[in-house]
């Protein structure tokens, strides 16, 4: 349930199973606590994949609490109008999750799949379309969510094209900016966090489709990327 005065939800998965908690719904009526967020912690310290992880650049409590904010300040900046969350796949998928329930107004959903990176840390530069939207946006307001933006070409091209579809607005909101490496400037409307200079990996980010399931943002060990055929 949506709490003003705490200022968040509960996100009541897995941090509250760890904290040995009761019955989900209960989980969800109580504020998260810093104990609470520290067996969410400690829980992915106990995962193996995080051998293979040199640096937690953003952890799963700073996710958690940006993305109430987010939502919050869309709820605020869409009040009235109902507008469609386009998710690009397959990365986006858990923000677009988690952001979407910490809206408070009607929203709905809708995907599409566009990959420029194939299974390297590099962009090839080439952006295609592989899973087109399944409705038309013309009159909507349409807010872009993407995990990432880097060279900037992928959000480039999703701009132009959805445009030309006449939405009513057309907005982006993205959980980490890796300004350094724009190549074409855009511009965006929500940004969750301004990251470094480094190929990242969790919440959805992957690396040669491993690593989505880490709860934080991290960088990998460079051997890592080594041993499975990155740069
Ligand atoms: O700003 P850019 O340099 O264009 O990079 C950003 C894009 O790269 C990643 O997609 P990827 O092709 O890795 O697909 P995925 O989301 O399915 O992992 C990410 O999800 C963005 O869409
Ligand atoms: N996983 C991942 N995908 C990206 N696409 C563009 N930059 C990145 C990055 O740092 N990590």
């Amino acid at each position: 349930m949506w709490r003003r005065g705490v200022g968040w939800r509960s996100r009541g998965g897995w941090a509250g199973r760890a904290a040995g908690g009761g019955s989900g719904i209960m989980e969800q009526d109580e504020p998260v606590t810093l104990d609470r967020a520290a067996h969410a912690s400690a829980r992915a310290l106990a995962s193996p994949l995080l051998d293979d992880v040199q640096e937690v650049l953003v952890s799963e409590q700073h996710i958690a609490r940006r993305v109430q904010a987010l939502g919050q300040q869309i709820s605020a900046d869409y009040r009235g109008r109902e507008p469609v969350l386009i998710g690009i796949l397959k990365g986006a998928v858990l923000f677009l999750s988690d952001l979407l329930r910490a809206l408070t107004i009607h929203a709905s959903v809708d995907f599409m799949a566009i990959s420029s990176y194939g299974t390297g840390t590099q962009s090839s530069g080439v952006v295609r379309i592989l899973k087109d939207l399944d409705h038309p946006i013309a009159g909507r307001d349409v807010l872009i969510v993407e995990d990432i933006v880097d060279t900037g070409l992928t959000i480039r091209y999703l701009l132009d094209n959805l445009r030309s579809r006449r939405p009513a607005s057309l907005r982006v909101c993205v959980l980490l900016d890796k300004r350094e490496r724009r190549q074409i400037p855009v511009e965006l409307d929500y940004v969750g966090f301004e990251i470094p200079d480094r190929f990242v990996v969790g919440y959805g980010l992957d690396y040669a489709e491993r690593y989505r399931n880490l709860p934080f943002i991290g960088v990998l060990r460079p051997e890592v990327i080594r041993d499975q055929g990155g740069r």
